[in-house]
């Protein structure tokens, strides 16, 4: 398969991180969790004493975290100066702070570099999630997937990752997710949109395996879509090629 570029965006809960890294080990292509990335910038503002709604410190500050994100759909990993950052950036402080901090353009600006250089070195093809990747980070994708679900869906598959649940954790969960929607979708910088020419897929009555079979689907015909327009554009330069001389 060719070296496809991948874009799936959507809000939190519509399954973008599994079914990426479903998507990436099945196709063998690279992955990247670019709220990860923004969790960990948020996480290092935290451990550093930065006030995160202070936007002007926030920017003064970003330049300074170094973040590592590993491609590995099998292994995900993310580093901060050095120490391993996967536990700490999945807490319910770094959750509560990620909008604000992602909302900062200096923040966006660096953190987007980031993103772009290591999908241009992702040589066999990667699949990067986040909520403004077919808009903003890689407009140029070969394929963009915009995952919706309902906030009763969302919320009820987020509260069942939490240990010791009970009833009133689903309407918390979804109250606190519609506010993440609303920041992420109203910020002035690359705020969560759908690609226009993004395949918006519903995943509230579909099972992980179904959306994963569907968004598989879509990259193979994208993947061979991208090798016929090489081949025909071989054709064409071996034809220019022939025609100068
Ligand atoms: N189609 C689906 N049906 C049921 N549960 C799902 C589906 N997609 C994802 N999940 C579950 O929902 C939770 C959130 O999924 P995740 O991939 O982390 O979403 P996102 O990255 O969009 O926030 C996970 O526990 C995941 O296993
Ligand atoms: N490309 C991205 C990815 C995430 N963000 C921000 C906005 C999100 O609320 C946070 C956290 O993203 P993450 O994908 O980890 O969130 P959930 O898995 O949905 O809880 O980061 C962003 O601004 N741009």
């Amino acid at each position: 398969m060719s070296a496809v570029i991948v874009a799936i965006d959507g809000p939190s809960g519509t399954g973008k991180s599994s079914t990426s890294k479903a998507v990436a080990s099945a196709l063998g292509l690279s992955y990247l969790d670019t709220g990860a990335q923004y969790r960990a910038i948020t996480w290092w503002m935290l451990t550093n004493g930065v006030p995160v709604d202070d936007a002007e410190a926030v920017a003064a500050a970003s330049g300074k975290p170094v973040i590592v994100s590993g491609t590995d759909p099998a292994a995900p990993a993310i580093s901060v100066d050095g120490a391993d950052a996967s536990g700490p950036i999945r807490t319910q402080e770094v959750t509560a702070a990620v909008s604000a901090v992602s909302a900062v353009p200096e923040v966006r600006a660096r953190i987007t570099d980031l993103q772009r250089s290591i999908a241009a070195g992702a040589a066999g093809g990667i699949v990067v999630e986040g909520r403004d990747i077919g808009t903003t980070v890689l407009p140029d994708a070969d394929l963009k997937v915009f995952l919706t679900a309902s906030p009763e869906a969302r919320a009820s598959r987020r509260s069942g990752e939490l240990k010791g649940k009970d009833a009133s954790d689903v309407s918390t969960t979804r109250e606190a997710l519609i506010k993440r929607d609303q920041a992420d979708s109203s910020r002035k910088t690359s705020p969560l949109k759908k690609a226009d020419d993004a395949v918006e897929v519903d995943t509230t009555e579909l099972s992980l395996e179904q959306v994963v079979e569907c968004v598989v689907t879509l990259v193979e015909n994208a993947a061979s879509e991208k090798s016929r327009e090489a081949g025909t554009a071989s054709v064409a330069n071996e034809k220019a090629g022939q025609i100068s001389k």
